[in-house]
């Protein structure tokens, strides 16, 4: 075949001269999925290709048109020419640039995981088509941006590189130590095993990803000397010291191993081609996972029927956290088909933009009416509204908090950015912000059920609706807030009841025993009037704690702990500790959830 195309290399110049491109496919552009880009990275021809072969992938005729040129043999007559035109979101041509390719489709996940968001990049293609030069530049790219003090706050970064080899993962930090891809208790993916650097410099990061690239496993294929045959996974996880218990932010690169066409196999022995067998079969899982998550994020009221077959691969079930349709964090994804656009090549690019075709699940865009009740209608102006009369006292400033964004571009804030933009406002406390986002959230929540409730206007007895006064005030037993009439103008520490939430800094209490973070507790009675043998969490008689005139200012409390779900926390009944007024901040509103039955914070 190569010497059909040597021979006809001039006739395959005077046909593609002679091509007229079909106008821009509109419907194929239609749409919009702001989760996930599907893009290809057409790389330059290498000296020993351009001497031989003429190229056969241009960027078409729009940016995000990718052209293929053929040369076909022709039973009777000369060769013909067979084009085919295939459209991804961002096309870059060889004479872009990592640095262009990073600024258009990578820059922007890096201050989203920054947030606390979760980014996932993935280049994919032949072997030889660019992958590594491209991801190992974008690394680079992503160092600097961390490490340039360009984005706002602390923040601690750490990173793993791991290498997946069939079933087999190696740690490339730790000398390809074999580890363990395991799923913990809470069902979180945990890399057992792994090294987790913390990197404080962009030289560090980049000696870590030099140090692991080398380390990257290699064996010899017919298309690139130096082809990796496994695929290589760069996860930084970025912590915000000022929110300890909001999710870290994740930042995923993933140099995925070549796909081979059939025809580059010949010659293998048989370990090669089951290792080919494998590498195809788990990136076909990652296509059917890609765009599973996609398709199930299109339609949230599939959502919780959709099957994304993320166990079927070590590489899926590695980043189980970006498929899981469970997963209430959104994803960020970016894939670079990288192209080799050298004529001899040309099966394999198109296979490479056939697979990027089907990654892209375009969304059709929906007009949307507003709602009072769904915030996932609101524009910017009427999100700024709700923030200012429902964010508590003091208002979180809305134009702190959204100052572009519409009620859907909030929802998908990562939750620790939207923390952080709401302690911005002066004199809020972690508390509040953490009850107004769970406000928010709850009320979107509710408003995907609404068909099933009656409306806050029925609630209210607006609509003329009786209410039982009873049920009233049951829902308003579901908070810790003081159901009486004006208890709030009263200073806390003087009406202390039963059920009462505190934010509680046991310093003196838990004296031996490293415990100086912030507690929450739940009053249970004063100290005086429990039973005798009653004794707290460390063993000790309670009653004796007090000065037994009642006045001593401490009260029996159960513990509140975080629970798996952020922001979410759990009663512990039988965790009792002896609360002292002295070393309790402030009070703290809780209601509990019926749904998920946990108690979250309120304002
Ligand atoms: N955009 C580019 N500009 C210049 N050279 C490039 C570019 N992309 C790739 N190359 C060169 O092409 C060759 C193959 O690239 P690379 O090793 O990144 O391919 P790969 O897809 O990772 O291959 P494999 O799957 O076998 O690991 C390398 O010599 C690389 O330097």
């Amino acid at each position: 075949m190569e010497q059909f195309l040597i021979d006809n290399t001039e006739r395959y110049h005077a046909l593609v001269a002679a091509f007229k491109p079909r106008p821009a496919d509109k419907k194929a552009q239609a749409g919009e999925n702001q989760d996930i880009i599907v893009s290809t990275r057409i790389r330059p021809m290498l000296t020993e290709e351009e001497t031989v072969f003429p190229a056969s992938v241009f960027v078409g005729n729009s940016a995000s048109a990718v052209q293929v040129h053929e040369l076909k043999k022709s039973v009777r007559g000369p060769a013909a020419l067979n084009s085919s035109s295939y459209t991804v979101d961002q096309v870059f041509g060889p004479d872009a640039s990592t640095a262009q390719v990073y600024e258009s489709l990578v820059h922007p996940l890096v201050p989203w995981a920054w947030g606390g968001g979760l980014g996932t990049v993935f280049s994919y293609g032949q072997t030889g088509s660019g992958k590594t030069f491209t991801v190992s530049g974008l690394e680079r790219h992503v160092a600097e941006t961390l490490m340039n003090g360009s984005l706002e706050g602390e923040r601690k970064i750490h990173i793993t590189i791991i290498e997946l080899a069939g079933t087999q993962v190696y740690d490339l930090l730790n000398s390809r130590k074999q580890i363990s891809i395991l799923e913990d208790s809470l069902s979180q993916v945990q890399l057992a095993g792994a090294i987790e650097a913390c990197v404080t410099t962009k030289d560090e990061f980049a000696e870590f990803i030099e140090a692991a690239a080398s380390l990257r496993r290699t064996a010899p294929t017919q298309k690139n000397d130096t082809s990796s045959r496994s695929h290589a996974i760069c996860r930084i996880r970025i912590q915000n010291p000022t929110l300890p218990s909001a999710e870290d932010g994740l930042l995923y690169l993933v140099d995925l191993a070549g796909s081979e066409a059939a025809r580059d196999r010949t010659g293998h022995d048989s370990k090669r081609m089951a290792e080919a067998r494998d590498i195809n079969k788990s990136l076909s899982t990652l296509k059917d996972c890609i765009r599973g998550r996609a398709l199930a994020d299109a339609d949230s009221t599939k959502k919780a029927k959709a099957y994304v077959p993320f166990r079927q691969s070590t590489l899926t079930k590695t980043l189980k956290h970006v498929f899981d349709p469970a997963s209430t964090r959104i994803c960020k994804t970016v894939v670079i088909a990288c192209v080799n656009p050298c004529l001899a090549d040309v099966k394999a690019s198109i296979n490479t933009l056939r697979y990027a075709e089907l990654l892209r699940v375009v969304v059709p865009k929906r007009s949307i009416e507003y709602n009072a009740d769904v915030p996932a209608t609101w524009n910017n102006d009427q999100l700024k509204k709700w923030i200012d009369g429902n964010s508590g006292t003091p208002a979180i400033s809305s134009t702190i908090l959204a100052p572009h964004e519409t009620g859907p571009q909030l929802l998908r804030l990562p939750i620790p950015e939207f923390l952080q933009r709401c302690l911005e406002t002066a004199d809020v406390s972690p508390e509040q912000a953490q009850a107004f986002q769970t406000k928010f959230w709850k009320l979107h929540v509710d408003s995907q059920h609404a068909k099933s409730k009656p409306s806050a206007a029925a609630a209210s007895g607006e609509s003329g609706f009786f209410v039982d006064p009873l049920m009233q005030r049951l829902e308003r037993l579901n908070c810790s807030e003081d159901p009486e009439p004006g208890a709030d103008a009263i200073p806390f520490k003087q009406r202390i009841r039963p059920g009462m939430v505190v934010c509680w800094y046991p310093k003196k209490y838990f004296q031996n025993v490293n415990w100086e973070n912030k507690n929450y507790a739940m009053i249970l009675s004063s100290v005086e009037d429990v039973g005798e043998r009653v004794c707290d969490i460390k063993g000790d008689k309670v009653r004796e704690q007090g000065g037994g005139d009642g006045k001593s200012g401490k009260y029996l409390a159960c513990t509140i702990l975080p629970a798996i779900l952020p922001g979410a926390y759990t009663l512990q009944p039988w965790q009792q500790a002896v609360v002292d007024l002295e070393e309790v901040e402030s009070e703290v509103l809780m209601e509990y959830d019926e749904a998920t039955r946990y108690l979250y914070m309120t304002l």
